[in-house]
């Protein structure tokens, strides 16, 4: 008789000793090896199953291509910008997080943070205890009255809005995606970023980190900052110019800062180090007892779940789906996911309310995971902790009013899903259909027949429609070195305003858009990725 192995679970991060409990009692072998180089864990990692890490462990191509067993990665914590989730995702591993286990223990160090600022707490303390008694060295500023800047109101933001008005603070918020419901539940001010950065005596980050959020902290921004202002990040290192903030600190334009990560980490070295008025800790906004217990129970729990039962929770990568819908599911998942974040990413303004219509074929089947799909694809812009099974939560969270619509006749596809949106500019939609039952392929693109697979890297551009404007695009992207998978072309009618959705084989940078805006004809242009 062939005894079945057990599920071998690695945990390669510093991690609550619970986790290992768990997993034991759930019946998998677990080894914890922390510490590890790069190297050391490749050679390793082929014996496991399962894979348990905080923010340490960076699961590389190279990590996963040496991962021949892996089954399941978990993240104890929120981001996963250490973990290749696109390979990992080709690869068939799932990618757990533990989203909100953490979150209070995070607002709560950003709060930490801004009363260290206000009262020079690390500074006095270090001269004190050198035996200066520096009593009037340190003229420190009261919170209260004082107007706090959020940058991202999601999860941890929203915790930071309420404790600040808790401390008598006025709470300005800058996040794209927050609704105008949704910031009068808060008690939060909704303003534009330009707002937030003239009226904040103190400003708290608390987004991803994006293509959008990358340097939101630029040197540009922090000059249309208030004089005095200090400034905390205990979200993602590379939310903030480095440089620009140092010059900021060294003129005394910037009163403070708080730094919880950087854009390069473990920060050994950094020209902030020792800057007046610069205080930091070494990633340390989940570090609390709560925090990583909650965050090594949880991991442990859907890892264990996932590797003894196949039961997914918190997947970045996968839907939850029974055996027997699965299969017929799955492609229209896939379409529903690319329309969503087709949408989310050319609609970078709050919406209302969000459609998701099915037509023919589509209507036959469980809507839920379409819709979660829709949601999931559509608040992956928005939102680094966002999966199949939180979308829908987060959408109600966000005050974001879900609408699902059957029509089981069919026009010109067998099957369609359609996503419209609803914004303060009006309502607008694109849809798909799947070509030989399997094949997601984009049909049309804001009332505009297009057709178009969504993959990889991609270019959208709106053009008036006039002889010679493909050649000048071409060129554009040929001389900067961007090669063109794809192709494909729509209009509203000859002469009139026309769409372009390129395939492209590396990403578009912002300096190639911003060329392409000016080419003559151009009105827009965005880099797309899926
Ligand atoms: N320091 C730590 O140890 C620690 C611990 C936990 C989480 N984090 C980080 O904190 C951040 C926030 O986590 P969360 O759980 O609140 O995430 P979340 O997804 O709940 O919230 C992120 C918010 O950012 C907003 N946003 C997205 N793009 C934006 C933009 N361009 N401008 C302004 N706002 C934008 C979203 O709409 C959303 O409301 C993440 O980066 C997470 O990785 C850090
Ligand atoms: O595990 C940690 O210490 C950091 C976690 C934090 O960055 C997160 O995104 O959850």
């Amino acid at each position: 008789m062939t005894e079945t192995r057990k599920p071998r679970v690695l945990i390669s991060d510093k991690m609550d000793p619970n986790a290992a409990r768990i997993f034991a009692e759930m019946g998998c072998d677990v080894d914890v090896i922390t510490g590890e180089t790069p190297e050391q864990l490749i050679a390793r990692i082929g014996d496991y199953d399962g894979l348990a890490i905080r923010s340490s462990t960076r699961v590389t191509k190279e990590v996963l291509d040496a991962a021949t067993n892996l089954k399941v990665i978990g993240r104890a914590g929120i981001g996963v910008d250490n973990v290749d989730i696109p390979y990992a995702s080709a690869k068939g591993v799932v990618v757990m997080n533990t989203p909100f286990g953490n979150s209070i223990t995070t607002a709560e160090h950003a709060i930490a943070m801004i009363f260290a600022l206000a009262r020079q707490i690390p500074e006095a303390n270090e001269q004190t205890q050198a035996g200066l008694w520096p009593k009037n060295g340190f003229m420190g500023v009261e919170v209260t009255g004082k107007t706090l800047g959020l940058i991202g109101a999601g999860n941890i933001g929203s915790i930071v809005a309420s404790r600040a008005l808790g401390l008598r603070m006025k709470v300005v918020a800058y996040d794209p995606f927050l609704t105008p419901e949704r910031a009068v539940e808060m008690g939060v001010e909704k303003a534009d970023l330009d707002t937030l950065l003239a009226k904040a005596d103190f400003i708290t980050l608390h987004t991803p980190l994006t293509a959008e959020t990358k340097n939101i902290l630029s040197k540009e921004n922090l000059a249309k900052t208030k004089k005095g202002v200090r400034i905390v990040n205990c979200a993602r290192g590379g939310l903030i110019d480095e440089a620009a903030l140092k010059e900021a600190l060294d003129s005394g334009h910037v009163a403070g800062a708080a730094l919880d990560v950087f854009q390069t980490e473990p920060a050994k070295e950094s020209p902030l180090f020792g800057t007046k008025n610069f205080i930091c800790t070494p990633h340390l906004g989940a570090s609390t007892t709560e925090a990583q217990v909650n965050v090594a129970l949880q991991v442990a729990e859907q890892l264990g779940e996932y590797l003894t039962t196949g039961g997914v929770t918190n997947a970045l990568n996968v839907p939850s789906l029974s055996a027997e819908e699965a299969p017929k599911l799955r492609p229209y998942m896939a379409l529903a996911e690319r329309l969503g974040s087709l949408v989310g990413q050319l609609t970078p303004s709050a919406v209302a309310r969000i459609s998701i219509h099915t037509e023919g074929a589509a209507t036959e089947l469980n809507a839920k995971p379409i819709v979660a799909a829709v949601l999931c694809g559509f608040l992956r812009v928005q939102s680094a902790t966002v999966n199949m099974v939180n979308a829908p939560f987060l959408a109600k969270e966000r005050g974001l009013e879900v609408r699902e619509v059957k029509t089981e006749k069919t026009g010109d596809y067998h099957t369609l899903i359609r996503v419209s949106v609803k914004t303060e500019a009006g309502e607008r939609s694109v849809a798909g259909t799947l070509f030989s039952n399997a094949e997601p392929r984009l049909v049309e693109l804001f009332g505009i027949k297009v057709e178009a697979e969504l993959t990889g890297d991609m270019m959208y551009i709106v053009n008036e429609d006039a002889p010679g404007f493909i050649g000048r695009i071409g060129t554009l992207l040929g001389e900067n070195g961007i090669n063109i998978g794809t192709f494909n072309l729509g209009r509203r009618e000859a002469g009139g305003e026309a769409v372009l959705l390129l395939s492209v084989d590396s990403p578009v940078a912002g300096e190639v858009l911003d060329a392409a805006v000016k080419l003559p004809g151009v009105k827009r242009a965005k880099a797309l990725a899926f």
